[in-house]
């Protein structure tokens, strides 16, 4: 029977895990890869053909959803319902396979539990943050016994080893309020991964060198021995995209270094009155820019939106402030919605970037050498930006105010911090440095390399 190591992806997270699957096969041809995923479309399959895709029935839940936290429990949730389907499918390869390891997202966390006392697998989470961000997951049950409030009604900073201090307001608003379910359904996943048989997370070593370093002395998190590591980032960083965009023949006109790209993610959009706010920062901070702009949220007094998708088309005119669009048409370029991102990032001309620290956006930037302007809206991006300014030291943070609105002023003043020779010198010679290390990191005998031989070595 040929051996198999079986990956269980959450959808949001699939691309990076697969990335994963096809690196496991590399460096260990004889084993193969299975994917289990509730309906796996053509375009995935045919986009992997080192990895089997094994369908799982796509479930929906009973009650609605109406809440962003409702959302995210339901990323917990459905995994929970597709149990016994899941149990029966491993069942069934394990008729003609060796299962020799299962890699779960940590959203599939009701699997972890399940399946522990059924099968004798050994189960692995995969974390498809960095090593900070797991670092507070593994915390998680400690802070849950030493806090009786919800973090929302707290004014405290969360003190991790190894890891920047994080002020609550900027913790996930997931792990904020003790009386939704979602906050134990993290505070369980990380109890759960002090038994796993390790946690795979996407970093590399010299990206968060006091995060990794405190993991690996296994002295990060406080009662237990922390379990095996695997620092085997950056993952899906696969080049550049090969689509032809008008963007880029822009790009390809303006000079080297000189363009500030801004872009917020799969689903980042601001109210109305925040984007005509950041034109008029732009506008006058006189840089040339490259804008993927969403249309905006209903209107409200802040940014953060949740729900906007690539699919909705803006209508620029209603959206920016009079004059701006023609005031800055010979030095700036709008992408309406979806930007070739990984293209724009490794063009000459960029010069920096503005993210809402999504953390494959902060890999991309990385591997690219462009320094980062950390302009967080949701999820853990918040505590991403933390880690961006204070432990990668790749970028600077714009500074909201308490209803997470930025000024025009305070966005033009960061602009020009970043964009300029001198001010943005240092972060510019730090990302640059990064660039190159995860090269190193990746290439035979660098630490990205080694700690994929010793995963797939534990498989054994
Ligand atoms: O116009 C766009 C917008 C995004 N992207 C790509 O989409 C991905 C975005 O990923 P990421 O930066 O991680 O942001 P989100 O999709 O918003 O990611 C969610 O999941 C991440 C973990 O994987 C979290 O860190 C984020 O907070 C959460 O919002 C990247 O590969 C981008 O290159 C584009 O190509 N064009």
């Amino acid at each position: 029977m040929e051996d198999t190591v079986v990956l269980y992806p959450s959808p949001g997270h699939l691309s990076s895990m697969l990335e994963l699957g096809k690196l496991i096969v590399k460096h260990h041809p004889s084993v193969s890869v299975t994917c289990i995923m509730s309906n796996p479309s053509t375009e995935i399959v045919s986009a992997n053909p080192s990895i089997t895709f094994i369908p799982l029935p796509k479930l929906s839940l009973p009650t609605p959803i109406t809440s962003f936290l409702d959302l995210v429990a339901s990323f917990f949730e459905i995994p929970n319902l597709n149990n016994p389907n899941l149990y029966q499918t491993l069942l069934n390869v394990s008729k003609s396979s060796n299962i020799k390891a299962l890699v779960i997202d940590f959203f599939c966390n009701p699997a972890f539990e399940f399946l522990s006392s059924r099968l004798d697998i050994p189960i692995y989470y995969f974390n498809s943050s960095g090593a900070c961000g797991f670092s507070i997951f593994l915390y998680l049950p400690t802070l849950d016994k030493n806090i009786s409030k919800s973090l929302k009604d707290l004014d405290i900073v969360v003190d991790v080893p190894g890891v920047p201090k994080v002020p609550s307001k900027d913790m996930p608003p997931v792990l904020c309020d003790r009386s939704h379910r979602v906050y134990q359904y993290f505070v369980d996943t990380g109890k759960n991964m002090f038994k796993s048989a390790g946690v795979i997370i996407n970093t590399f070593e010299l990206l968060e060198p006091n995060a990794v370093k405190a993991l690996q002395e296994r002295n990060c998190s406080l009662n237990e021995p922390t379990p095996p590591v695997y620092f085997v980032g950056p993952l899906a960083i696969t080049g550049e995209s090969k689509k032809e965009h008008e963007c880029l023949t822009w790009l390809d006109s303006q000079p080297s270094s000189s363009v500030l790209y801004l872009c917020f993610g799969s689903m980042g959009v601001f109210s109305s009155i925040q984007l005509k706010e950041m034109a008029i920062g732009l506008e006058k901070s006189g840089v040339r820019f490259l804008w993927a702009v969403r249309a905006p949220k209903l209107d409200g007094p802040t940014q953060a939106g949740k729900t906007n998708t690539r699919s909705t088309e803006p209508c620029l005119e209603s959206i920016f402030p009079e004059g701006f669009l023609d005031g800055t048409k010979d030095r700036g370029f709008i992408v309406k919605s979806w930007a070739p991102q990984l293209a724009i990032l490794n063009h000459g001309s960029v010069g920096g970037f503005v993210t809402h620290c999504g953390w494959k956006s902060i890999l991309e930037a990385v591997c690219a050498g462009v320094p980062m302007l950390g302009w967080p809206l949701y999820a853990e991006q918040k505590m991403n930006r933390v880690f961006l300014v204070e432990e990668m030291k790749a970028g600077l943070g714009v500074r909201a105010d308490k209803d997470d609105f930025v000024s025009a002023g305070e966005f033009e003043e960061r602009v020009v911090e970043l964009m300029n020779a001198k001010k943005g010198e240092a972060v510019r010679e730090r990302v640059m440095a990064l660039k190159e290390a995860a090269v190193v990191a990746k290439s035979e005998g660098g630490s990205t390399f080694v700690a994929m031989d010793k995963l797939v070595d534990s498989f054994k």
